[in-house]
């Protein structure tokens, strides 16, 4: 019979020689595939992303060159702008086995590169994959070839001006329910003394607004928040002082978010396709992506020889498409308008209600021009040609100067398809080039003498010109700014993105009043799904009639 201490050393001798084992085992381990990989890896990584000469860029041992950065900044839009403010108008950064990114920042560039010289390029691979996963055969993942430009021709008759002007009163419609919905928060969060989220209600709109145009109705999604206000309960109102409600999801709208945040994280990630893998291991985005399509085929099923843009393709088409388009091509090409449609502009909302909550001046501006103009009645409706005429100049001024200062989409990114010559520098067939359409806006636009405003400043002012009778028009006055990309690749649902917003802030300043809180003033911004975003949108607004208002 061993003694009890026999035990103990016994026992204690062979757990001990074990864990040698296992640290030893753990550290082969590592070795083999970590360490082992690494030092194979580095020098390819180092060799893939070997800087372009004459282009400067930041001089590091670190293999990895700028992705730590890039990892660490607010967006990647920023860490750009940075490179730039550091380096100047032409630089590289070095994304180990990413590979290198040219960066261009010069508005001249920027513009005979993307309009002139488009044939040149092409979208960069690393974009289109991100949207590829989801979208496969959509536009947007599409290489510039004729299957492009096919989907494009197809589309375009969705975004022309007298297709749009048959969709303003749904769009109105829409407005109004947005207005209704936060007539009814701003009551009851000042009865709190509290501010109310805005972002779903944003969002709701926007996603509203898209299936109208493209599909000749909507998805219900703000109705369902109305609705949902009818059984407000106080608990609803958090402990900070804000009122956070966000009605339930019905399945569809919760399809396309998820979608919408699926690519978000694709982009986001630098290496969609694995992404992608995860992604459709997991039965609800399965789901989620087939439900969608299935939710755009009944609506393409059900046309009703009305005028939708649905219909509208039918008539122009015997099968609805056009020759060369699949039956799933054409499914993906509305689900690329609809998610494209939907996240953008309501991203752009949420920068007007900041910028504005920011500045009570010009609010009080913009809703003296426009009293003074527009009469708003209980059922708002706003034609397309009052929109389009130029009669809203400082609303238009408005509007431009956030898209400019927002930075929403940031970055034009192409692949070079020849040799080419930028800013005097030779940059190889192959190369990924970023132009930076945001930053050229943001940092070129004239500053204004002796007055403290800079190209940096908000100042809607800048895009107005004073005419011969005293009065102000709109103007671009030379400004290099580029929200919607430019060239052929550009933005295709400009016109109606500007026309929801112009719908959006002419009714929202007639009717409300922004007051400075500190969520919507906090100056942060981030890469929330796949634009530049801010962070949070609390706010408290009050009827213009309810008293005092502005500074
Ligand atoms: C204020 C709102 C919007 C902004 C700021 C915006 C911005 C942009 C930008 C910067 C690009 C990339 C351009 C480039 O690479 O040069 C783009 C592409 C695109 N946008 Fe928009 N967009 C907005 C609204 C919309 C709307 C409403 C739709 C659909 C109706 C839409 C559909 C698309 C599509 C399909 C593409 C890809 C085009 C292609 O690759 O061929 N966008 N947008």
């Amino acid at each position: 019979m061993r003694s009890s201490d026999e035990g103990v050393g016994t026992s204690t001798a062979i757990p001990g020689l074990e864990s040698h084992l296992v640290g030893l085992m753990s550290f082969l381990a590592l070795l083999l595939l970590v360490v082992i990989p690494c030092l194979v890896l580095l020098p390819v990584a180092w060799k893939l992303s070997a800087p372009l000469n004459d282009v400067p860029y930041n001089k590091t041992w670190n293999p990895l060159g700028d992705v730590l950065g890039l990892l660490r900044a607010s967006t990647p839009v920023d860490y750009f702008s940075q490179q730039v403010e550091k380096h100047g108008a032409i630089c590289q950064l070095r994304l180990g086995p990413m590979g290198r990114v040219i960066l261009v920042a010069d508005p001249k560039e920027i513009e005979e590169n993307l309009q002139k010289r488009a044939e040149n390029f092409d979208k960069a691979k690393v974009v289109r994959e991100a949207f590829v996963g989801t979208l496969r055969q959509g536009s947007v993942g599409l290489a510039a070839k004729e299957q492009w430009k096919l989907h494009r021709r197809m589309m375009t008759p969705s975004m022309s001006p007298t297709y749009l002007a048959t969709r303003m009163n749904q769009i109105c419609a829409n407005v109004q329910k947005l207005l209704d919905i936060w007539a009814v928060k701003s009551r009851l969060a000042s009865k709190y003394d509290a501010t109310f989220e805005c972002d779903d209600d944003i969002e709701r709109f926007a996603m509203d607004s898209i299936m109208a145009v493209m599909l000749g109705e909507n998805l219900h999604c703000l109705e369902d928040t109305y609705k949902s206000l009818n059984s407000l309960t106080t608990s609803e109102l958090s402990q900070q002082g804000v009122l956070r409600l966000s009605a339930p999801f019905s399945r569809n709208y919760r399809n396309f978010r998820y979608l919408l945040q699926g690519m978000g994280s694709a982009l986001r990630s630098g290496a969609p396709a694995l992404v992608y893998g995860v992604l459709n291991l997991l039965p609800g985005w399965r789901t989620a992506r087939r439900e969608c399509y299935q939710f755009i085929e009944s609506k393409l099923e059900q046309h009703s020889g009305g005028d939708s843009f649905v219909d509208r393709l039918l008539s122009r088409y015997p099968d609805g498409r056009p020759e060369g388009v699949s039956p799933s091509a054409l499914l993906d090409e509305f689900a690329t308008f609809i998610i494209g449609g939907a996240d953008t502009p309501s991203t752009v909302m949420s920068w007007i209600i900041k910028y504005l909550t920011m500045h009570p001046q010009v609010q009080n501006r913009l809703h003296s021009e426009l009293s003074a103009s527009f009469k708003l009645s209980n059922n708002f409706s706003v034609t397309l040609e009052e929109l389009q005429d130029g009669g809203f100049a400082y609303l238009d001024a408005v509007i431009h100067e956030v898209l400019r200062l927002a930075n929403v989409g940031g970055v034009s990114a192409r692949d070079a398809l020849h040799d080419v010559t930028i800013s005097g520098c030779q940059i190889p067939k192959g190369s990924q080039v970023f132009f930076l359409t945001g930053h050229s806006g943001i940092s070129n636009a004239p500053p204004v003498e002796d007055s403290g405003i800079t190209s940096g400043t908000f100042y809607p002012e800048r895009w107005l010109k004073e005419e011969s009778d005293g009065s102000f028009s709109f103007s671009s006055n030379g400004i290099p700014s580029f929200p919607f990309g430019h060239g052929p690749r550009g933005c295709p649902g400009q016109r109606f993105a500007m026309l929801e917003l112009k719908a959006f802030l002419l009714a929202f300043n007639l009717t409300f009043f922004l007051e400075e809180t500190v969520e919507a003033t906090d100056a942060q911004a981030e890469m929330l799904v796949v634009l530049r975003k801010p962070s949070r949108m609390c706010i408290k607004i009050r009827k213009w009639e309810d008293g005092r208002v502005g500074i």
